[in-house]
């Protein structure tokens, strides 16, 4: 059976990493979907899909099941946003979000979908890690190594903080 993970990823966390662990004692192959993969040097989204695919890749390196990861672009339309999906990724047997707009999506498309229980999202959650890494907190404890050491290889730190100081609408 082929699972698919969806989320943005910006950046990929310690949250996504548990949730990841917990899909792989479930599937015998996962497919990780690297969502609003067009977007990119914003506060919101301040990494490529590129280098959310490094990051990820990178981090799903010790699991012990196949995995691809693919970029997924945005699209205007929700109601075929799923053929899109499926259009872009290995087919795949069971949908895992916890997000209510691809949870409804997928169902309203006949996909099967599994939800898992939030971890830690006191501070496992992207806005806190984005927010840490532009305040200078502690962001590397809440990221597996393998994403600390892409950040800082594409020197995301410093990206991050000259955009929070030009991008006024916050996006
Ligand atoms: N701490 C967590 N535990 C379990 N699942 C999580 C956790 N954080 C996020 N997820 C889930 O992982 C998927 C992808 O999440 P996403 O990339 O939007 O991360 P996020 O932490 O919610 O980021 P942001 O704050 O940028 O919206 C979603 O289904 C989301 O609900
Ligand atoms: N119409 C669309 O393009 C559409 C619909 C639902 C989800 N998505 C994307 O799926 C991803 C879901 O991930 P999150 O759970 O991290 O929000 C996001 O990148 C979101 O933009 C896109």
């Amino acid at each position: 059976m082929r699972g698919f993970y969806i989320g943005r990823f910006q950046p990929y966390h310690d949250g996504h990493h548990r949730m990841v662990a917990e899909i792989a004692e479930e599937v015998d192959e996962l497919v990780v979907g690297i969502g609003s993969a067009g977007d990119s040097h914003t506060t919101r989204n301040p990494f490529t899909a590129g280098e959310r695919v490094m990051m990820v890749t990178k981090a799903l390196e010790s699991l012990d099941i196949p995995t691809y990861v693919v970029p997924i672009e945005d699209l205007d339309r929700n109601a075929v946003w799923v053929g899109h999906v499926q259009s872009m990724t290995p087919k795949f047997d069971v949908a895992y979000s916890n997000n209510p707009l691809v949870v409804r999506l997928f169902k309203e498309s006949g996909v099967e979908v599994r939800q898992s229980p939030m971890f830690q999202r006191d501070v496992l959650e992207g806005a806190e890690i984005r927010e840490r890494l532009v305040t200078g907190g502690d962001w590397e404890s809440l990221v597996p190594e393998a994403v600390a050491t892409t950040i800082h290889e594409i020197d995301g730190v410093d990206r991050i903080r000259h955009i929070s100081e030009t991008d006024t609408n916050g996006d």
